[in-house]
């Protein structure tokens, strides 16, 4: 197993608050999958520094969900490495992964749809020995779903059912969070409020890794935006960089204007 020297990784970051010097949370080094004769991830480095959003786009069928899946472990890569928290991940399971401080929280919702607001969240904290009574309420309150706790899941609006979601990994206490199209099939309203639980969880010190399409939400959360395109990264940058560059508008953004 081995490290590359640029990881060099705090546990909780703290950059975001300070404005400071950043390091690597997650890297990929050279990291392919092929389905078939099919390469949907070609030699992929990567990198996402402590603290920050980070929004990966790109056209369909790009190789986003791939990349997601393979740092998730659900996909085994083809070749290449994931390092987290400066640890090789590649062989290691979803679960594992899980336990080092990556969360996820993929595009449809996954809650428990018979069991109300408060018990879905006491779920993901069975597995863990944090102080269940103050991570709830704290939870609760961040997602603005207080009220609704004692409801079951199946009552909540779609909105709602995603910020359930995503407060059920955050009671994890993730280093980094993975979020698959957050905003697929909401209101301008859900929307913004996604929006802004991500960015007070980021005020706290959470790093983001978000695929998504809608780039009026990238706009609204991104530190910086990797495109990707045919398995590989095309451009990585700032959101105005990334939108006023002639080529990403070509592949991508043209095709949506
Ligand atoms: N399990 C699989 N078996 C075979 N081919 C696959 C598999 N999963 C993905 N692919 C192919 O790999 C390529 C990348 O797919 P992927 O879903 O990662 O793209 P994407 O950027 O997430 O697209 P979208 O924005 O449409 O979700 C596509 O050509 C897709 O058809």
């Amino acid at each position: 197993m081995s490290t590359p020297q640029d990881i060099n990784v705090r546990r909780k970051p703290a950059v975001a608050a300070t404005g400071g010097a950043t390091s690597t949370v997650l890297a990929t080094k050279q990291l392919t999958k092929n389905f078939g004769g099919l390469t949907a991830v070609d030699g992929v480095d990567f990198s996402v520094e402590e603290g920050e959003i980070r929004c990966l786009i790109g056209p369909n069928g790009a190789g986003k969900s791939t990349l997601l899946e393979l740092i998730t472990g659900q996909l085994s890569p083809s070749e290449g490495d994931i390092y987290f928290d400066g640890t090789d991940l590649t062989e290691m399971d979803t679960h594992d992964r899980i336990d080092t401080g990556i969360s996820v929280k993929f595009q449809s919702p996954h809650v428990y749809e018979n069991l109300s607001v408060e018990e879905n969240l006491r779920v993901p904290l069975q597995r863990t020995d944090r102080d269940t009574g103050r991570v709830l309420a704290e939870t609760l309150d961040r997602t603005a779903l207080a009220a609704k706790r004692e409801e079951p899941a199946s009552d909540l609006s779609h909105g709602e059912k995603q910020r359930l979601e995503i407060g059920m990994a955050v009671t994890l206490d993730p280093t980094l969070m993975l979020l698959d199209e957050p905003v697929a099939g909401m209101s301008v309203d859900e929307t913004a409020d996604i929006a802004s639980l991500i960015r007070s969880l980021h005020d706290d010190g959470m790093t983001f890794l978000v695929v998504e399409h809608d780039m009026d939400f990238v706009r609204r959360i991104s530190d910086r935006v990797t495109v990707l395109n045919q398995g590989e990264i095309f451009r990585e940058g700032p959101i105005e960089e990334i939108e006023a560059d002639e080529d990403v508008r070509r592949i991508y953004l043209g095709e949506n204007a």
